[in-house]
């Protein structure tokens, strides 16, 4: 029964639901009733299309899922040559052309843009940019693509998912990395963690933490009744805008809230281009519906301000800068008035990662964790470790160590795969992280003890750096670079805790941390001083290389809202929960017992 409604109102949604189910029935018949508004017909016939087309009859539980296993690109391995094999087929191939796609429709503006290959700075990629009218187009096709997909059954959305991960690991594993690898500059074992493993992973792992959602359910029922949560999607669609540096992130920004029944509009990063539309072909042929994930490459600003200018926009899932977050996070406070719902804002940004070293530590793991932190993928992981904090009485065998090593790593194009460091993404990177070399080359307070060097003239080639500073505030120890640059302050090693409040305070971010010590005390000392200096908080060991379903990821302070990739915590900012409380029992009378005399 529908209390409150006007008899007009009720015989008019009953000649809706009449029309609807005449609709269903001998589709795609025209609807009849013309009286009633185009949109609320299309909505409940499309509605009740999709619930009476997948009735649910079980209660399923999705296969256990594991982390995607690791191949290691050993010399001789099979997959070092179905990855060199694939690596040579693409740039043969290349340039390829990529299009917006919209509601499944592959569209051409004739607006091109490129993505370089920063190894060699010839074109990878070209594609088509979006303008204000084609992201129009492409919300309202989400919008249309959101009752079938929310009312999909869960196990049917989840298997989605499941298959696209299957299809990454096996039929397209090198053909992504190979985009990866060319495209964003990653050496085999990067593009292996991040385009096949963290991708793999964040799709098998976010189809079980949606389970586990699912089934958290109110623990009590008084007698006579039945509550109950179901988790809807949420009013509107979900925009995704990602980084160029993780070929799992683009795809995770998107999926995330896809798999809890929303429709996404992505923005991919402009140097991550290719890796990203074949993510998304590999969801398309998994059975992603035409329109939950729609694909708009083009101009940043223009786009994503016309998407936060959307009534209809329900919410922000993006990574990068931490400037970018906050201008966006300003805009949507700004139009607050114009939304339907409060938009969820998720991002997770910037990072000013550390190795704090205590005077126990072993200075040999020291050296070979800081250098790989420091420098794999030439520290273009928002987890880098960018700065470290070392110890007078470990200094000279560390500083001997960091450069002994430091002298082993080759520099050179991703097609080699002897090379630890390739390139940096772009030209603009390579200036700015040449700029911080220079700066710290001048200043009287650093030294440059290793690297210091880089070449533009092939590729976007930057060496290993590593700068000695006195000065606890030095550039280089509060800013992020994004690039292969590590920053050392040495301290008096009997101020240990002194020296975790400076660097606590040194830098307004709070994204990863790791502290070295054997000594068990200091190791719980240092943990509790530094409790709010990372969301990622590690013992003897690196900084980065968080794990899907191992170590959910993010950052507080001006590292992001923390709300942690790959993990139920981040699928709960995707819902919008209804408590359902169905009654059984009659009421006798509206009196209390206390009201009798
Ligand atoms: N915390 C994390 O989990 C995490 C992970 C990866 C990268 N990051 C951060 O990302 C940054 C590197 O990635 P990036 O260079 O692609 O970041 P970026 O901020 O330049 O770009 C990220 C996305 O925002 C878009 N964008 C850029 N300017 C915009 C504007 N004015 N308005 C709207 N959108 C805009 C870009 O096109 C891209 O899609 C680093 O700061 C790094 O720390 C953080
Ligand atoms: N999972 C990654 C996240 C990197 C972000 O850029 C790490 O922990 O290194």
């Amino acid at each position: 029964m529908l209390r409150g409604t006007t008899v007009g109102a009720r015989s008019t949604l009953r000649l809706a639901a009449r029309a609807a189910t005449a609709a269903y029935k001998t589709r795609p018949a025209p609807l009849p009733l013309r009286s009633l508004s185009v949109s609320f017909l299309s909505y409940r016939t499309h509605h009740l299309y999709s619930t009476m087309a997948n009735p649910q009859l079980g209660l399923f539980t999705i296969p256990a899922v594991e982390n995607e296993p690791m191949k290691s690109y050993a010399p001789g391995s099979p997959e070092r040559a179905a990855l060199q094999a694939a690596l040579a087929e693409m740039q043969a191939q290349a340039p390829f052309h990529v299009p917006i796609v919209i509601n499944g429709e592959q569209i051409k503006t004739g607006k091109v843009a490129q993505q370089l290959n920063p190894s060699d700075k010839s074109v990878l990629c070209t594609y088509e940019e979006a303008d204000v009218a084609l992201l129009n187009k492409a919300i309202d096709g989400a919008l249309k693509a959101r009752a079938a997909w929310e009312a999909m059954p869960f196990a049917d959305r989840a298997a989605i998912f499941l298959k696209a991960a299957d299809l990454l690991s096996q039929k397209y594993r090198y053909k992504v990395m190979a985009a990866t690898m060319l495209g964003q500059g990653k050496n085999a074992w990067q593009a292996e963690i991040d385009a096949a493993a963290e991708l793999a992973d964040f799709w098998r792992f976010n189809a079980q933490y949606a389970q586990d959602v699912y089934k958290q359910q109110p623990i009590k029922n008084a007698p006579g009744n039945w509550n109950r949560v179901e988790y809807r999607s949420l009013e509107g669609f979900i925009l995704a805008v990602s980084p160029f540096n993780f070929t799992a992130i683009g795809g995770n920004l998107g999926s995330a809230p896809a798999i809890m029944g929303n429709v996404v509009v992505w923005k991919p990063a402009p140097a991550a281009i290719l890796s990203n539309y074949l993510v998304l072909e590999i969801l398309h042929e998994a059975g992603l519906p035409k329109g939950v994930l729609q694909f708009i490459p083009g101009d940043a600003p223009t786009l994503v301000g016309a998407a936060i200018d959307s009534p209809d926009f329900a919410g922000l899932h993006f990574t990068g800068s931490t400037a970018v977050f906050k201008k966006l996070w300003k805009d949507i406070a700004m139009n607050v008035d114009k939304y339907k719902n409060y938009p969820r804002v998720v991002g997770e940004t910037g990072g000013k990662n550390m190795h704090m070293v205590h005077k126990s530590a072993d200075p040999r793991q020291v050296v070979l964790q800081t250098i790989r932190s420091a420098f794999e993928y030439q520290g273009q992981k928002c987890s880098a470790c960018s700065r470290a904090y070392i110890p007078d009485n470990l200094w000279p065998e560390i500083k001997a160590g960091l450069i002994a090593e430091a002298k082993r790593i080759k520099v050179g194009p991703v097609t080699d795969f002897t090379n630890f460091v390739t390139p940096v993404i772009n030209q603009f990177a390579f200036d700015k992280i040449k700029g911080f070399i220079e700066y710290a080359k001048a200043a009287k307070d650093a030294e440059i003890i290793s690297g210091g060097t880089y070449d533009d003239s092939k590729g976007y080639f930057i060496q290993p750096t590593i700068i000695v500073t006195t000065n606890p505030a030095f550039k280089t120890l509060t800013d992020e670079i994004f690039g292969p640059v590590l920053t050392i302050y040495v301290y008096p090693a009997d101020q240990f805790d002194e020296t975790c409040a400076l660097a606590d305070k040194t830098s307004p971010y709070a994204l990863t941390c790791a502290l070295f010590a054997t000594d068990r005390q200091a190791l719980v000392h240092g943990a509790n001083l530094l409790r709010h200096a990372a969301g990622n908080f590690y013992l003897n060991d690196k900084s980065t290389g968080a794990v899907v379903g191992q170590q959910p990821f993010g950052g507080s302070r001006a590292s992001g809202t923390n709300d942690k990739a790959g993990a139920a915590m981040n699928l709960l900012r995707w819902v919008s929960a209804r408590a359902i409380k169905e009654n059984f029992l009659p009421l006798p009378d509206f009196l209390y017992p206390s009201n009798h005399q």
